[in-house]
């Protein structure tokens, strides 16, 4: 039989409403006809910008307005384009664990990049001082990929510290903040920003599909000139047509529609993988259970190392990510525990049982 996948990058489209998004694509088609034969303006149509900025103040409590939304295709591709606004030598912070695709594209630009370690309220502030960072890439909202919440009083440290010096800058990745299960959503770190110091980063790619490459980044008012001197020659990438395709699944309410059905669908997955988990493996798995999010961290106690796990569950057509993907330099990892990230977008309810038990055998 085939590959069963517990990856946290997949989503399962079976959930997602195509015939819907077609009478958007329809209608985006016979309202914008004299846009799609032009080329449109460099930060994205400014209709789409209106409607973002609209939903991410009712949903995240962004402050902004269209003129300091710059869309993009991509994550990567908006954080090479604030990057390389900056000079040459900027020194940048990155959550360890974090993002590996972030770290190898920053460390690819002339920028001196220090991965920086995460103590039980997130990012470590020390560390970030002593690398004299000027700038800090964090996940608040879910650290990528440990799923911690960033506390109120780490977040006031923080934007404390990016207020203290000028040219210090906080990016916060508000990836995967759409899905929290019983606990209620806690607004940005830009919604707590007062001194324009934080570049807030969204995406459409699990929230819709990840084969758009719809994501967005909001600058801070000071910035949007800068931007615009760097990149006047600059034609925006994304295609018009998914961005007012787009535009119109968000105004009919679709999206939203969707991102509930999504949170509901996923929250059941979640714990019924969480519960086969507990009763297969009892006391041989600790779960970080964060009622968050598209995957959990899990650590098991066994004498087999990473490498023996990964080809084993791979001869077991498993797909499953551990923890050396996201550690962004050589740490000393616990003897006798291998942590995973578990991800169920991308797992069927039916298949949940099959995906333990062959887990199950990875490990014995
Ligand atoms: C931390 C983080 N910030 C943003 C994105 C969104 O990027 P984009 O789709 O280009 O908008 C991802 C997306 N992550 C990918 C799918 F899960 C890859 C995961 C992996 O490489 O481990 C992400 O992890």
């Amino acid at each position: 039989d085939g590959w069963l996948s517990l990856s946290h990058m997949a989503s399962d489209t079976s959930l997602f409403p195509f015939k819907e998004w077609l009478k958007c694509q329809e209608k985006a088609i016979k309202s914008y006809k004299r846009e799609l034969s032009e080329m449109s303006y460099s930060q994205g149509p400014y209709v789409v910008r209106e409607t973002i900025c609209r939903m991410i103040a009712l949903t995240r409590g962004v402050k902004c307005e269209p003129e300091q939304i710059i869309i993009g295709a991509g994550t990567q591709l908006l954080v090479g384009q604030l990057m390389e606004m900056n000079s040459k030598g900027t020194v940048v912070a990155i959550e360890n664990p974090g993002y590996v695709r972030f770290y190898q594209l920053l460390k690819k630009m002339n920028l001196t990049v220090h991965p920086v370690s995460l103590d039980d309220q997130g990012i470590n502030m020390t560390e970030i001082e002593s690398v004299k960072a000027d700038v800090v890439f964090v996940t608040p909202s879910h650290q990528f990929p440990t799923g911690k919440i960033m506390p109120i009083s780490r977040r006031i440290e923080l934007l404390n510290w990016a207020a203290q010096r000028e040219n210090r800058y906080i990016v916060e990745d508000d990836y995967d903040s759409e899905f929290k299960y019983g606990t209620d959503n806690i607004p940005s770190l830009q919604s707590l920003d007062r001194n324009q110091r934080v570049i807030y980063m969204g995406t459409f790619s699990k929230t819709v599909l990840p084969g758009l490459r719809i994501s967005y980044m909001v600058l801070p008012p000071e910035l949007v000139g800068e931007y615009r001197e760097h990149y006047s020659n600059f034609i925006q990438y994304s295609n018009s047509l998914m961005l007012f395709t787009l535009q119109f699944f968000i105004e009919s309410g679709e999206y939203a529609r969707h991102v509930k059905r999504m949170n509901h669908q996923y929250d059941t997955r979640r714990k019924l993988l969480i519960a086969e988990l507990q009763q297969r493996f009892r006391e041989e798995i600790d779960i970080e259970d964060v009622s968050a999010g598209l995957h959990f961290l899990a650590h098991f106690h066994t004498g087999k190392g990473y490498q023996e796990i990964e080809e084993s569950a791979l001869r077991s057509k498993l797909e499953i990510y551990s923890m050396r993907r996201f550690m962004l330099k050589k740490s000393v990892n616990y003897e006798n525990r291998i942590s995973l990230v578990l991800g169920f977008a991308n797992l069927r309810e039916e298949n949940v049982a099959g995906a333990v038990e062959r887990l199950y055998d990875v490990f014995h």
